[in-house]
């Protein structure tokens, strides 16, 4: 089943084709992969999905429903939450405030009633407090809740950058180069947080990554962009065997290469 079709996706840049005509169905409860060189229009896609772009052509379904032109917070209410390239926390606040802000959009309470601290806020913010704490409990944080979010390590920081995500109760989690800057311990236990996220959570989880070993080990189904096209599609190994991908990534000496050893 499918969660998220994009057909025939296009974003221009002035007379640069970032994305160009880009047809893709993410499978339901699978982790799918993003990848391509630099440049390749990744993050791109992602902006789009997620309504920061609005794309010059084509069309993007959740659900079967059409999340064109739908603003970003909207899109996050409907179910797509992510993490960003470049970290995006509120550093001068604590751990467990920066999850609770990515709580906000399922809080009932009105801004008069927040004002005036009603009981029923309060009780409301307890719960919060009470969630966001489990949320830091499964990706590892806990004993960190009150610390400032910018005196973590690089790692945490990104695992707290996904509490917040999940904060949203997605049923769809982009992450944006989430192994970016991890030593290896880092990315092993982010990629065994990744797996736990799709099996418990059942959530379907989109990934862009460099990190091969990361993509080929957790993705079901692969997109490879190149300059802002869709070169290919599949499953690891299919992908890893595909000459136009090993063109893409090395050049095409090294494809003449591999094919004159076989
Ligand atoms: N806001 C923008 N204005 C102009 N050009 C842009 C903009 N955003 C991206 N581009 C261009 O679009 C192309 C695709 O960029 P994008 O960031 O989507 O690639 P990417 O695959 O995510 O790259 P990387 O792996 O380096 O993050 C690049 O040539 C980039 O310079």
């Amino acid at each position: 089943m499918t969660i998220l079709k994009v057909t025939n996706l296009m974003k221009k840049f002035g007379g640069l084709v970032a994305v160009n005509g880009v047809d893709f169905s993410f499978p339901k409860g699978r982790i799918s992969a993003v990848i391509g060189p630099n440049g390749a229009g990744k993050t791109t896609f992602f902006n789009m999905i997620t309504g920061i772009y609005v794309p010059d052509g084509g069309s993007i379904e959740l659900d079967g429903e059409s999340i064109v032109k739908v603003k970003p917070h909207k899109i996050t209410e409907k179910g797509i939450a992510r993490t960003f390239q470049n970290i995006r926390l509120f550093g001068s606040m604590t751990v467990l405030e920066n999850v609770m802000v990515g709580m906000h959009i399922h809080l009932k309470s009105g801004i008069p009633a927040t004002l005036l601290s009603l009981p029923k806020v309060r009780q409301e913010e307890k719960l919060a407090q009470e969630e966001a704490f489990r949320l830091l409990e499964y990706v590892g944080l806990a004993h960190w809740m009150n610390e400032e979010a910018a005196s973590l390590p690089y790692g945490a920081q990104r695992r707290l950058e996904i509490a917040r995500a999940l904060a949203a109760k997605p049923k769809v989690l982009l992450l944006d180069e989430p192994a970016a800057g991890m030593n290896p311990r880092e990315t092993a236990e982010l990629t065994g947080l990744i797996r736990h996220m799709q099996q418990e959570l059942k959530l379907s989880v989109i990934l862009i990554e460099h990190d091969m070993k990361l993509v080929m080990e957790l993705s079901d189904h692969i997109l490879v962009l190149d300059h802002g096209e869709k070169i290919a599609e599949g499953g690891p190994d299919d992908i890893r065997s595909n000459p136009k991908v090993i063109e893409a990534y090395l050049g095409k000496s090294a494809v003449e290469e591999e094919v004159a050893k076989q």
